[in-house]
């Protein structure tokens, strides 16, 4: 029998997402979601695509990402597409931070499971949930290759200019100190989507990538290599996300430190996981911060504004960079549902050519899809990304069918 088929693994601050693929025909056999982990009110949500049966769903406590994997295993055991059948190839993780030592997708040995153990320092909330779902799958498959795509990967090209601070350079040399970049999967498929969808090839078009989700960061893409992204050692530079500050001067440590006594490890907590949306106004939820604005909430409001705020002026500074612009993709939670969002992030700039129709922004779908009007100089584009079918691809072009 051929092995065909590629569990993706997905293990993102506090959810997993999962699919298995069959890569004869990139069909995906079954797909699921597990949100909320850590919490009492976890949610596991299984579709088993291949069998057409109806969408199962499952709420409770779920401890960690172990407890998660398991429960993944156990839905896809019902279906007969447990993890013991002999058509699985390989599973694929997405691997956060990759370093600059991984610019391609690399299969997981020893060595390379310390390499992403030793870049913890440097994605505290990613690589340890990433590790785990790696040791888990290994325990339950010990035969199959596991493959590790680094979300860095496609942010490699960056040329020097964007990729280090401005800082001493011996230091930063020593501490391996420079701009990573994170989410680079997804920049990678939701900018070659984006061509296919202006119906052109990736090298003829510059595109700027908004990926917001929990965590969020934009890309300038240049003929299909990036040239910019607001991520940077790690993923707490850049955008305001749901729980991360973005942006700030480097001096708040320090004021925070020696005027609020705050130790390093509560300075980090508090930027990784105090901040952001649910620091500024209690939730890092968008729908729950659409519904708080509806009923004129004011901490919400000044929430969304300071979001949009900051947005605007990576989309003006990655116009600045490319010098033009073909098309602006907006992608994940945030960026493929709320309407809203993407409506106050563009607003004003019709100097720019950056128009959104009203109409076509409220219509809702899975499809890629043009929300600036006929003839707009810039195409505005909502652009579901696929992070999973995107690490399917390369794990199979890697390991499959050997
Ligand atoms: N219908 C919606 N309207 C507005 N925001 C949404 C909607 N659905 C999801 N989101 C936002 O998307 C976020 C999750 O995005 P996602 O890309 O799945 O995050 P991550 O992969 O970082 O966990 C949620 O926290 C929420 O803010
Ligand atoms: C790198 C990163 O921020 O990932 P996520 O959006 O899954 O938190
Ligand atoms: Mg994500």
């Amino acid at each position: 029998m051929s092995s065909s088929r590629i569990l993706v693994l997905n293990s993102g601050s506090s959810s997993v997402k999962y699919q298995l693929l069959d890569m004869r025909d990139s069909s995906r056999l079954a797909v699921g979601l597990v949100e909320r982990i850590g919490e009492e009110t976890a949610r596991l949500r299984h579709t088993p695509l291949a069998s057409g049966a109806e969408t199962r769903e499952w709420g409770g406590a779920i401890a960690d990402h172990e407890a998660a994997l398991k429960a993944v295993s156990a839905e896809l055991a019902k279906d007969g597409l447990g993890l013991d059948s002999p058509e699985l190839a390989a599973i694929g993780h997405r691997v956060v931070h990759g370093g600059k030592h991984f610019t391609e997708p690399t299969v997981i040995d020893d060595a390379v499971l310390a390499e992403i153990e030793r870049l913890i320092p440097v994605a505290p909330l990613h690589n340890p949930a990433n590790l785990t779902g790696i040791r888990t799958a290994q325990h339950l498959r010990p035969d199959l290759p596991q493959v590790a795509v680094f979300d860095t990967a496609f942010h490699t090209t960056m040329p020097e200019s964007a990729a280090r601070y401005a800082i001493d350079v011996e230091t930063a040399d020593r501490h391996r100190i420079r701009r990573y970049g994170f989410h680079g999967t997804s920049h990678a498929y939701v900018s070659r989507a984006t061509a296919k969808l202006l119906g052109k090839a990736p090298e003829d078009v510059n595109v700027i990538v908004l990926h917001l989700g929990n965590g969020a960061s934009a890309s300038a893409v240049r003929g299909g290599r990036c040239v910019d992204t607001s991520m940077g050692l790690t993923p707490l530079e850049g955008l305001v996300m749901g729980t991360r500050s973005g942006d700030l001067d480097p001096a708040v440590i320090f004021h925070l430190a020696r005027v609020g006594e705050m130790s390093i490890e509560e300075i980090d907590t508090l930027l990784n996981k105090k901040s952001g949306l649910i620091g500024l106004c209690g939730d890092n939820d968008m729908r729950e911060i659409h519904r708080r604005i509806d009923e004129g909430d004011e901490r919400a409001q000044l929430a969304f504004d300071i979001y949009i705020h900051r947005l605007k002026k990576y989309i003006g500074a990655y116009y600045a960079v490319l010098g033009t612009v073909d098309g602006i993709a907006f992608t994940a939670g945030v960026g493929e549902n709320a309407a809203p969002v993407r409506e106050a992030a563009l607003a004003g700039l019709e100097q720019l050519g950056l128009v959104v129709d009203a109409g076509l922004n409220a219509v809702r779908g899975d499809e890629p899809r043009l929300i600036s009007p006929d003839g707009a100089r810039v195409a505005v584009a909502v652009v579901p990304t696929d992070e999973e079918l995107e690490i399917a691809t390369q794990t199979y072009a890697l390991v499959g069918n050997r």
